[in-house]
């Protein structure tokens, strides 16, 4: 006959520990629902897309009965199909409460070059050909997005350059995610603070929070009044969220109950951009099947209109043809799942890629009948501020 297992207490861990604690290497998430940090690899996750969800359940389960304590499947997958991704059950997880804002965090210091690419004029004239391609094709909305390589004479400070991006903002979603690949010169991170929540799942309860739509933000405060109720009535914007807001309901619809889509959409703001935001919430039909855990649900998801466009397959296309940097793991997805499918993915933005000296930041911006070539340059560099901020290199764009 077997007994039950003792019950062990918890370890309490405090946030502001497991950020101090963040090495290259170890996998970092923190957002209003929590801090997580794991170490070491029991198992990495190899699937192909669409098999993730069920890999992580049978790695999960085989996790625990090796003694792993409360295992999650925590990390990374790119943006194409055939992009890498980064999926383990680390060795050691702990977690913590969301972090707080706590006093600044001392600049990275250094000199740093700072080079879009491509160049500037490459990104227009792409964003122009793209409008050409909503005009007189399918295509109804694409995201076109470029790089900012920064570089500095020293191997950049990762876990400084966390500590500045979850201090600046305690409500992103924060994190750090070892993304090296087998024969890498050096290691790689990818690392950012996402303001969009792809999906999460809490028992049978799932939440999104689309965003499309955007206006750089201001100090000055009146401006910003303007700025979010410009971006209210803007027909543009409107048009570019209602794409995302449409397909991320009519994705969940598939798994849930009780799906709670607003009609309208609201802004939120992050310290750098205002954003036409809906959150969607629903109730699991089936919590049960592992298709249904968070990382089903969120590889279900991707990719929104947010990242991609509509229709999906065409838009995904043209992003290959218009965008001359490959995207890699940038508007991709970051989060983790434990073993009752409970989790948290985001969309993989206002990130970047550190590697040695450079830092790669990435930015993209959607583009409808009406978009602006230049002013989706503007936006773009000012999605680029999340980053520079945390480098210390505001207004560097
Ligand atoms: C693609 C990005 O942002 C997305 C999320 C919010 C607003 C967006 C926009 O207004 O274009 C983008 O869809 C990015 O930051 O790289």
């Amino acid at each position: 006959m077997s007994s039950p297992a003792p019950a062990r207490p918890r370890p309490v861990h405090q946030a502001a520990d497991l950020l101090a604690a963040y090495l290259p290497g170890s996998f970092y998430y923190s957002s209003v629902r929590g801090s997580l940090l794991a170490d070491g690899v029991y198992s990495p996750v190899h699937a192909a897309p669409g098999g993730r969800a069920r890999a992580a359940a049978e790695v999960l389960d085989a996790a625990l009965v090796a003694g792993v304590t409360e295992p999650v499947v925590a990390g990374a997958i790119g943006f194409r199909p055939d992009a890498p991704s980064s999926l383990v059950v680390p060795a050691v997880v702990r977690r913590a409460g969301p972090p707080k804002a706590r006093g600044p965090v001392a600049p990275l210091g250094g000199n740093w070059s700072v080079s879009p690419q491509p160049a500037p004029e490459v990104y227009t004239t792409a964003v122009a050909r793209a409008l050409d391609e909503i005009r007189d094709g399918d295509l109804r909305k694409i995201v076109l997005a470029r790089c900012l390589d920064v570089t500095g004479g020293d191997p950049v400070a990762v876990p400084r350059l966390l500590a500045r991006l979850v201090h600046t903002d305690p409500a992103a979603h924060a994190f750090a995610v070892d993304v090296s690949a087998p024969g890498d010169p050096a290691p790689r991170t990818l690392i950012g603070a996402s303001p969009e929540l792809l999906v999460s799942r809490r028992g049978r309860v799932v939440t999104a929070n689309p965003l499309a739509g955007s206006r750089p933000r201001v100090a000055d405060e009146a401006e910003n009044a303007r700025r979010v109720s410009d971006l209210l009535a803007s027909e543009k914007d409107r048009a570019e969220h209602a794409h995302v807001a449409a397909q991320v309901a009519e994705v969940l619809g598939r798994f849930c109950v009780d799906l709670d889509v607003p009609a309208e959409p609201e802004v939120i703001g992050t310290p750098t951009m205002w954003h036409l935001s809906t959150r969607i919430s629903g109730r699991l039909a089936d919590a049960t099947d592992a298709g249904s855990s968070a990382l089903g649900l969120a590889e279900a998801l991707h990719p929104t209109p947010a990242v991609c466009g509509v229709p999906t397959e065409l838009a995904r296309d043209t992003i290959a043809a218009l965008e001359p940097e490959d995207r890699g793991y940038y508007a991709g997805l970051v989060g983790w799942t434990d073993q009752d499918g409970d989790g948290e993915w985001v969309v993989t933005i206002r990130c970047a890629e550190v590697r040695d000296r450079t830092v790669r930041l990435f930015a993209g911006a959607g583009v409808v009948a009406g978009s602006d070539p230049e002013a989706e340059l503007a936006e773009t560099g000012a999605k680029f501020g999340t980053m520079l901020r945390a480098l210390g290199l505001e207004g560097a764009a």
